[in-house]
C-alpha cells in the first residue's frame, strides 16, 4: 500500500485496489499481479522498480487503460475504469495520460516539432498554440535547434526527448513511462532522466515510471517495489 498523504477533495490520479493480472503460458497459469494496491497524488512521481519479468509494464498497461483481463478496481483521476466502455476508456486516456517508452515511437515522417503537435492537433488545439506549446517543450529540454529534424535525423537521446515532450504536449495529469531511457548509454540517460524529471515536475504531472536501475529511481518522489506480484 502507498503511503502518499490525501488532500481533501482531490481524488488520486491513480487508484489501484487489488489489481490482479494472470497470463496462461501452456498449461500453467502465471500470476504476474497478485493484489496491487497504489494510490499516487496529484504531481507526484513514483518510481516503479522490479527486475525484468516482475510485471511492471503489465502494470502500466493497466494504469493506461490499455488492455482488458485486469481483475480488482482502477480509477484514474476519479475515473472508475473497470467497467468503462472503450470510448470511455479513451476519452480518459486522452485526457488524463501521456505515455513514454522504451523506444520513441515517434512518426518517421513528421520532424521533432510536428511530432509534439500531433497529439495537440487530435485534442482539437489551435494550430499556432500547438506550435508554441512544442517549442517551449521541446526548448525546456534542449532542443531549441533541432526543431525542424525527422526522428532519423536525430541521437537517440534527443529522439526520447521529443518522446517527451510529445507525451506532456496535452498536460496530462499523469505520464507513465516504461523504462523511458532504457535504450541510452547511462551518462544519457541520466541527463534524459533529469529533464525529463525537471519537466514534469515544472508542469505538475504526476508520472509513473516503470525501471529497473535503482540509481535512478532513487532521483523520483517515491519508490515501490514490484515482488512476487505484490507491491512493497
Ligand atoms: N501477453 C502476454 N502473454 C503471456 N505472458 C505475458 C504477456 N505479457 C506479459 N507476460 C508475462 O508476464 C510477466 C511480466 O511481464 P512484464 O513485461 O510486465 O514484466 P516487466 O517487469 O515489465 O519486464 P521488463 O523489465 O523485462 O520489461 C513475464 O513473465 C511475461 O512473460
Amino acid at each position: 500500500m502507498s503511503d502518499a498523504v490525501a488532500t481533501p477533495g482531490v481524488p488520486p490520479v491513480v487508484r489501484l485496489r487489488g489489481l490482479k493480472r494472470s497470463f496462461k503460458q501452456g498449461d500453467t497459469v502465471i500470476e504476474v499481479l497478485r493484489g496491487v494496491d497504489l494510490d499516487i497524488m496529484p504531481g507526484e512521481i513514483v518510481a516503479l522498480l522490479g527486475p525484468s519479468g516482475t510485471g511492471k509494464s503489465t502494470m502500466l498497461q493497466a494504469v493506461g487503460l490499455l488492455e482488458g483481463g485486469f481483475e480488482g478496481s482502477i480509477a484514474i483521476a476519479g475515473n472508475q475504469a473497470e467497467d468503462m466502455e472503450s470510448d470511455e476508456r479513451t476519452r480518459v486516456r486522452r485526457e488524463h495520460l501521456g505515455f513514454v517508452y522504451q523506444f520513441h515511437h515517434l512518426l518517421p515522417d513528421f520532424n521533432a516539432r510536428e511530432n509534439v503537435v500531433m497529439p495537440q492537433m487530435v485534442a482539437g488545439v489551435d494550430r499556432a498554440i500547438a506550435d508554441q506549446r512544442a517549442e517551449h517543450l521541446l526548448g525546456a529540454l534542449g532542443l531549441a535547434h533541432r526543431l525542424e529534424h525527422r526522428p532519423s535525423q536525430l541521437s537517440g537521446g534527443e529522439q526520447q526527448r521529443v518522446a517527451v515532450a510529445r507525451a506532456l504536449a496535452n498536460r496530462p495529469t499523469l505520464v507513465l513511462a516504461d523504462e523511458p531511457t532504457g535504450n541510452l548509454d547511462e551518462a544519457t540517460s541520466e541527463k534524459v532522466l533529469n529533464q525529463f524529471l525537471d519537466l514534469v515536475r515544472g508542469e505538475g504531472s504526476a508520472a509513473l515510471v516503470a525501471t529497473h536501475n535503482e540509481r535512478l529511481a532513487n532521483k523520483m518522489d517515491r519508490v515501490v517495489r514490484l515482488h512476487e506480484g505484490l507491491l512493497e
